[in-house]
């Protein structure tokens, strides 16, 4: 190659301007940094679930905008309306923080989608340490939402902080988009971004999201979710709850009719028994059972992380399809139950479980409301109970797919491979991000979710964690990755 091509060839792969070995040593000799401002968010009990908790969680947006604010984005904090409380009253939801650093025309534009809202999390269910401190055990960072999503989330800003810190220019202009109600369902997001379609997302090129994992100890690049739909299905009796000496025998028992109609949702071998939803999901082509057979998976470590011996299939394809492409029904929880320690001898009078329906492409949320629904009242009819029955659903989340061939994801795996020195795998995620189908109809724009956090995170579990060393290779990963996305040719 003669010396002008080579200028040239420089220039187009960026290769002479991206000052790679810069930023990342910045990365590096900030980490300490970067952890305390990770241990200051875990501090705050931001968990979207508690409304008593909602005046952390405002806290926990206003600590996001500030520091948006304080690394030179122009930031809105946007009103997104209210929710009703449980009480009945109405709660003011968390304000959405969108940022936005650079408007270059000439510049690839992306927005970086995250979350800074928490599952709830107490000691006593079984943490190690406490879950709102910030806790690091050999290289681990315990806390509740340290790896959902808190750590990306600052992973990203970061990313832009080096950038200025460093007064280097960014390679493409970035926009954020962060919520605090994603563990809910991501309420009032949806109209924020019908709202927002032509002007904050007029002229975005790709959406990023970083609230996933990685399958196992290499990198990975997701491009698909399951969908959620959650029912509350309550069966209500007498008036008042019983002492099950003096009346159990003679009444006909709330909890024995809602455990009745339970067991008929799934069969134990993970059958959906309501009608209609097996026939929704799609065939499992060779191409994907190949693309499946070859994703490093090892089975063995999914058992022990988990503490399990068996699960319900035992090979990696069949595993891996009910995990990403199959629905499943998983039952979470009965309100009005009792579930403290001792004996309580109790008939409860009305008592209201709480389940989802992961769902996958081609299943809607309002098709599987209405099959549930009528399952469940045709199964509870032929129990010819005097009790009443009334089954809601409260999130509808629509699942999300995208062509992993799109140059995004072209751009994950060079920058996996500069930072991590690997190919990632290629994988989808069992899990729900409710806004991503939303951003990707209503917006029409490309999206790549891009996890940073390990197999083992243990998200919405106990002793939930990020390692150092995801967070921050994970930190340069973005950093490598907005060089690459800079470099993608419009269609
Ligand atoms: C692994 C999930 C996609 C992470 C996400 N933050 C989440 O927990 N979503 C809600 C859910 O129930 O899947």
């Amino acid at each position: 190659m003669n010396s002008i091509s080579l200028v040239c060839f420089l220039l187009w792969t960026g290769a002479s301007s991206f000052k790679f070995e810069e930023l990342t040593q910045y990365v590096n000799t900030h980490e300490e940094e970067f952890i305390e401002t990770l241990r200051k968010w875990v501090a705050v009990e931001s968990d979207s679930s508690d409304v008593a908790k909602r005046p952390d969680l405002h806290r926990m947006m206003d600590m996001t905008a500030e520091k948006l604010r304080l690394i030179g984005g122009t930031v809105q904090m946007i009103d997104v309306g209210t929710q009703a409380s449980p009480n009945g009253s109405t709660i003011a939801l968390p304000k959405v923080v969108t940022a936005q650093f650079g408007s270059d025309p000439s510049k690839r534009t992306v927005c970086v989608y995250g979350h800074v809202d928490v599952q709830p999390a107490k000691k006593e269910d079984g943490w190690a340490t406490e879950p709102y401190e910030l806790t690091d055990i050999d290289g681990n960072l315990y806390g509740r939402g340290a790896s959902d999503n808190k750590a990306p989330v600052l992973a990203w800003i970061h990313t832009v902080e080096v950038y200025k810190a460093l007064n280097i220019e960014l390679p493409v202009n970035v926009k954020f988009i962060i919520e605090g109600m994603e563990e809910t369902g991501s309420n009032g997001l949806d109209e924020m971004i019908e709202d927002q379609k032509d002007i904050f997302f007029s002229d975005v090129d790709y959406i990023i999201i970083s609230d996933c994992v990685w399958l196992s100890k290499r990198p990975a690049l997701t491009y698909g979710t399951r969908g959620n739909c959650y029912f509350f299905a309550q069966v209500e009796g007498p008036k008042k709850d019983l002492h099950s000496g003096v009346y159990g025998g003679t009444v006909i028992e709330p909890m024995t009719d809602l455990i009745g109609i339970l067991d008929k949702l799934i069969s134990p071998s993970g059958e959906i028994l309501i009608p209609g939803i097996r026939e929704a999901v799609a065939h499992l082509s060779d191409e994907e059972w190949k693309m499946y057979q070859d994703i490093e998976f090892d089975m063995e470590s999914y058992k022990k992380d988990i503490g399990m011996d068996k699960l319900m299939y035992s090979n990696k394809v069949d595993l891996l399809a009910h995990r990403w492409r199959h629905p499943t029904v998983s039952i979470h929880g009965i309100e009005g139950a009792f579930s403290s320690t001792g004996t309580k001898t109790v008939i409860p009078a009305k008592v209201i479980a709480k389940f989802s329906i992961r769902q996958v492409p081609k299943m809607d949320p309002a098709t599987v409301e209405k099959q549930v629904t009528e399952y469940l009242r045709s199964v509870f009819a032929k129990r010819k109970s005097p009790n009443k029955l009334n089954v809601t659903m409260v999130i509808g989340a629509k699942p999300w797919l995208a062509d992993p061939t799109h140059p995004l994801f072209e751009a994950g795996k060079a920058a996996v491979k500069r930072v991590f020195g690997t190919e990632p795998d290629l994988i989808r995620e069992g899990g729900t991000i409710p806004i991503a189908r939303t951003f990707q109809d209503v917006t029409g724009k490309s999206i790549i979710m891009l996890p940073i956090g390990g197999f083992d995170d243990g998200l919405h579990s106990q002793n939930e964690k990020i390692s150092r060393y995801n967070y921050i290779e994970g930190t340069k990963l973005f950093i490598a990755y907005l060089n690459e996305v800079s470099q993608i040719k419009k269609y």
